[in-house]
């Protein structure tokens, strides 16, 4: 299929027209700013549709609905110690000299509904979470009080004056009826899984997941399962990228690794779009004699979004658009695939779901150490925080070359180190972008 052609491949007979060598685009590619490229994707990202799902699994899923409580929470007066119900001013300048004694007329566990009205003279003995009786005002611990029986009746001395709305949650005291309690565009966590139960929502609107079909590209690519052999790896991306969609709430496809071979590559590449919202493929993007991802943009009859990035690692990283679905081609260098997901494909997953706030977090913190490699363009530097006597420094995680796969684990956020000059030293100021896991 393939003909060397000096420095260059031509593709004969393909199904996308490649009949003509063209080196200047492998070669020449023009280098958007990671902020342009990021720009030019957000123009092709449409949120998906909304389903329902089960109150017990919307957990990490995007709320489509802004919930509004259908009740107050609480609902009720509820008592907050294990103790009795009074009426407050039933112990007005009581102290230890001269306590009150009151009768206790009730007794109210959680759950039920008193029916006996207190006097001045009368308690009700209630438990932690029960309703308090209308005229009640107050609940005193059970610690605080003594209880003696007196001719088959039951009494308490209280020693200290007892407050209105001691120990009583007042109605409404969280939220009150008709409130937002939850805007669209949140993350269901516990917290908010709390809320959705407290107010009867056993099923909940959320936005689509979105499927993601990844490609592997390389004819050295080995089964995970299969034993090495010279030359060979084992295809190590994309089940990397399987667990970076999953941890953005996506849905992985796993499709294999393709030969290189471009018209099979694109063939495939294609029909993934039939089956899933949009496809990453990794490997291929350089200038290398069977990097087909570069052929495939050549010729690409969607819209080009970008093929060359002004960023280390992953500057081949390209990404195009067929019919409004999206196509990454991220570099097959693990470090580069990894930082390439982080920088352009979580942002589009998290937003396809509905997520605001789908950029890395940035902040600011001291370099640890030198880092004295010279730049071409901004470099993301797998790192790590930490913080000594309130300040915040990041490291450099270890051996940091794109090609490089067993630093990833140990990262918990990218170094920005700028271009030109001679790199950046121990105690300069970073800006650094946290990664999400
Ligand atoms: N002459 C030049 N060579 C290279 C350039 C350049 O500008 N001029 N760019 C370098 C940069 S920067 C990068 S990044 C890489 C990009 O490589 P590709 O995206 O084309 O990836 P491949 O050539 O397919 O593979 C590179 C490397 O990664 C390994 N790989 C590939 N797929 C997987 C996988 N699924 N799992 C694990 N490892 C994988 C592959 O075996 C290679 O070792 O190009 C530089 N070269
Ligand atoms: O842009 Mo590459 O990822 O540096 O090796
Ligand atoms: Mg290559």
């Amino acid at each position: 299929m393939y003909q060397q052609v000096g420095a260059c491949l031509k593709l004969e007979g393909s199904v996308n027209d490649m009949d003509r060598v063209d080196c200047v685009n492998r070669f020449h590619r023009n280098a958007v700013q990671v902020v342009e490229a990021q720009r030019r994707i957000e123009q092709h990202l449409n949120r998906l549709d909304v389903e329902e799902v089960s109150l017990e699994n919307a957990y990490s899923r995007t709320l489509a609905e802004d919930i509004i409580a259908p009740d107050n929470m609480p609902h009720f007066r509820r008592s907050g110690m294990d103790g009795f119900a009074i009426m407050s001013s039933s112990t007005r300048r009581t102290s230890s000299e001269s306590p009150v004694l009151l009768e206790v007329i009730d007794n109210i566990p959680c759950g039920a509904q008193p029916t006996k009205a207190l006097s001045q003279r009368t308690a009700s003995r209630i438990m932690t979470g029960a309703m308090v009786p209308e005229n009640a005002d107050a609940v005193i611990m059970l610690e605080m009080t003594d209880d003696f029986e007196e001719q088959g009746k039951t009494y308490i001395s209280i020693k200290k004056e007892v407050h209105p709305g001691q120990n009583l949650t007042p109605i409404g005291h969280e939220i009150t009826m008709g409130h937002c309690v939850l805007q669209k565009g949140i993350e269901i966590l516990a917290g908010e899984t709390a809320l959705l139960a407290t107010f009867g929502f056993s099923r909940v609107k959320v936005y689509k997941r979105p499927t993601i079909a990844i490609f592997a590209t390389g004819s050295e690519l080995l089964p995970v399962d299969a034993p090495l052999c010279a030359g060979k790896i084992r295809n190590s991306n994309s089940y990397m990228l399987a667990a970076l969609i999953r941890g953005a709430g996506g849905i992985p496809l796993l499709m294999g690794s393709i030969p290189d071979e471009a018209d099979q590559a694109q063939t495939r590449i294609l029909e993934a779009f039939s089956v899933a919202d949009f496809v990453i493929t990794t490997g291929g993007v350089s200038v290398g004699d069977y990097d087909i991802l570069v052929d495939i943009f050549e010729k690409w009859k969607g819209k080009v979004l970008f093929n060359k990035v002004a960023m280390r690692p992953g500057s081949p990283t390209s990404a195009g658009v067929w019919n409004d679905q999206f196509l990454f081609a991220l570099s097959g260098n693990p470090g580069a695939c990894f930082v390439g997901f982080e920088l352009f494909v979580r942002p589009v997953i998290l937003g396809m779901q509905g997520i605001q706030n789908r950029y890395m977090r940035d902040f600011t913190a001291f370099l640890g150490e030198d880092f004295t490699k010279v730049n071409a363009y901004p470099r993301y530097v797998r790192g790590k925080f930490y913080v000594i006597d309130g300040k915040v420094f990041v490291k450099p995680v270890g051996m940091d070359q794109s090609s490089v796969t067993v630093s990833i684990k140990d990262s918990d956020c990218l170094i920005k180190i700028p271009p030109g000059g001679k790199g950046m030293l121990q105690g300069e100021l970073v800006c650094a972008l946290m990664l999400r896991g």
